[in-house]
Parts: structure tokens; C-alpha cells; sequence
């Protein structure tokens, strides 16, 4: 059997580890409270699309949002990994949107409900090239941006996030797993907003990759 090759982490079925209210402003601009322990959920592997295929909006959401991401692609796996040692597990990187149906968020949030429609959807979870781990030497400096049809929604630098990359990777590994080819994503800046079908949303990170999506109803 040929050997998988990490570049196409998408393709192995590995679990993505969603971050939440990792950003101050990010948390404000929802109204929620600044977190004290990271807020995790999860996307299956069935979420991934890439460049070339559409988002499609799901059908029972008119609010879909953006969320620019830093994804931590993992090399090696591992259980109750220590901060000093986290580095060591991450091959690269990518970059990734966390598309949220917003109004079906809200409606969980209010019902005490878990978030699985509103972020583990077919197309939630969009992916750029794979970045390795030197194109990237302190994933605690990276610029973040997104443009809806050209026009710049979303700035941030990692260095705003409130738990560290290694932190992340030490604390999610506590209770779950860390396998090759996971990803996590580590949250978004402030500036989410709702696409419509038809628009076309533009993401990079600074001086590394850019990529585009077309947005498409079912
Ligand atoms: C409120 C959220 O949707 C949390 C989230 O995904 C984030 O990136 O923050
Ligand atoms: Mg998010």
C-alpha cells in the first residue's frame, strides 16, 4: 500500500478539534463571556472542501458565517502531551474556514443543545494547501485576513489568541487523543459576518497562502 502523505491530511478521515472564543474581541462581538479553559467541539472529516468546490449553505440556515482560522495540522500523535514537547507533534499548518450557521448557534446556545448542526455540516470546514511547519517558525505571530467579494471582513494575528497553540495542543490532548493527520482549528479574530449565495470569500495569511471559495445554495 503506497504511504499516506501528510500534505493530504483531508483525505485520511482524521478527526478536526474546533476551538472557540479563543479571541477577546471575538468573544465580545457574540456577546460571551471571555473563556477560562479552552471551548472545544468537533467536525467529522466529512466537513472538509476544498478549492474548486463550492460552500454550500445547508438548507434550514439563513445565516451562515464565516470564521477565518489558524489549523494546526498534527505529525505525531499522542495522549497528555506536555506544553515543552507540543511543538514536536505538528507538521504543519493550513488554513481554515469555520463556516457556522449562526441562527442555528443560537438557537442550541438557547436551548442548552449541542452546536453539531450549526458547524459540523457537509462543507463547514475549508482548506487551503497544507503549510509546512517552517513556512510558519512561531505560530504565535501569524496575520489572518478574509474578504467577502473584495471587501476585508476579518483581520487578526495569532498573537491575539488567549491559549497558545502548544497550550491547545497539551490541553486537548488531556482528554482526547492527538492522532496523525488530525487538525485544530484555533479559533477566529473579530469580524465574522454572513455570506450569501453566490459570493465569493478570499482568505490568506500574510506572506504564506491565500485561497478562494465560491459560496452555492443546495
Ligand atoms: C462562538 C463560536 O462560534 C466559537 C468559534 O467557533 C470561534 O472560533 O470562536
Ligand atoms: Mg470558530
Amino acid at each position: 500500500m503506497a504511504a499516506r502523505n501528510i500534505s493530504r491530511f483531508w483525505e485520511w478521515g482524521r478527526k478536526i478539534i474546533c476551538v472557540g472564543r479563543n479571541y477577546a474581541d471575538h468573544a465580545k462581538e457574540l456577546k460571551n463571556a471571555i473563556p477560562t479553559e479552552p471551548v472545544l467541539f468537533l467536525k467529522p472529516p466529512s466537513a472538509y472542501v476544498r478549492e474548486g468546490s463550492p460552500i454550500l449553505v445547508p438548507l434550514y440556515s439563513s445565516n451562515l458565517h464565516h470564521e477565518v482560522e489558524l489549523g494546526v495540522v498534527i505529525g505525531k500523535g499522542g495522549t497528555a502531551i506536555p506544553q515543552s514537547a507540543a511543538m514536536e507533534h505538528v507538521a504543519g499548518y493550513a488554513l481554515c474556514l469555520d463556516m457556522t450557521a449562526r441562527d442555528i448557534q443560537d438557537e442550541c446556545k438557547s436551548k442548552g443543545l449541542p452546536w453539531t448542526l450549526a458547524k459540523a455540516f457537509n462543507t463547514s470546514c475549508p482548506v487551503s494547501d497544507f503549510i509546512p511547519k517552517d513556512r510558519i517558525p512561531d505560530p504565535g505571530n501569524v496575520k489572518l485576513w478574509l474578504k467577502v467579494n473584495d471587501q476585508l471582513r476579518q483581520t487578526g494575528c495569532t498573537s491575539q489568541m488567549i491559549f497558545s497553540v502548544p497550550y491547545l495542543i497539551s490541553y486537548i490532548s488531556e482528554f482526547i487523543s492527538l492522532e496523525e493527520g488530525d487538525l485544530i482549528l484555533t479559533g477566529t479574530p473579530k469580524g465574522v459576518s454572513a455570506v450569501q449565495e453566490h459570493d465569493e470569500l478570499q482568505a490568506g495569511i500574510e506572506d504564506v497562502v491565500a485561497m478562494n471559495f465560491k459560496v452555492e445554495r443546495h
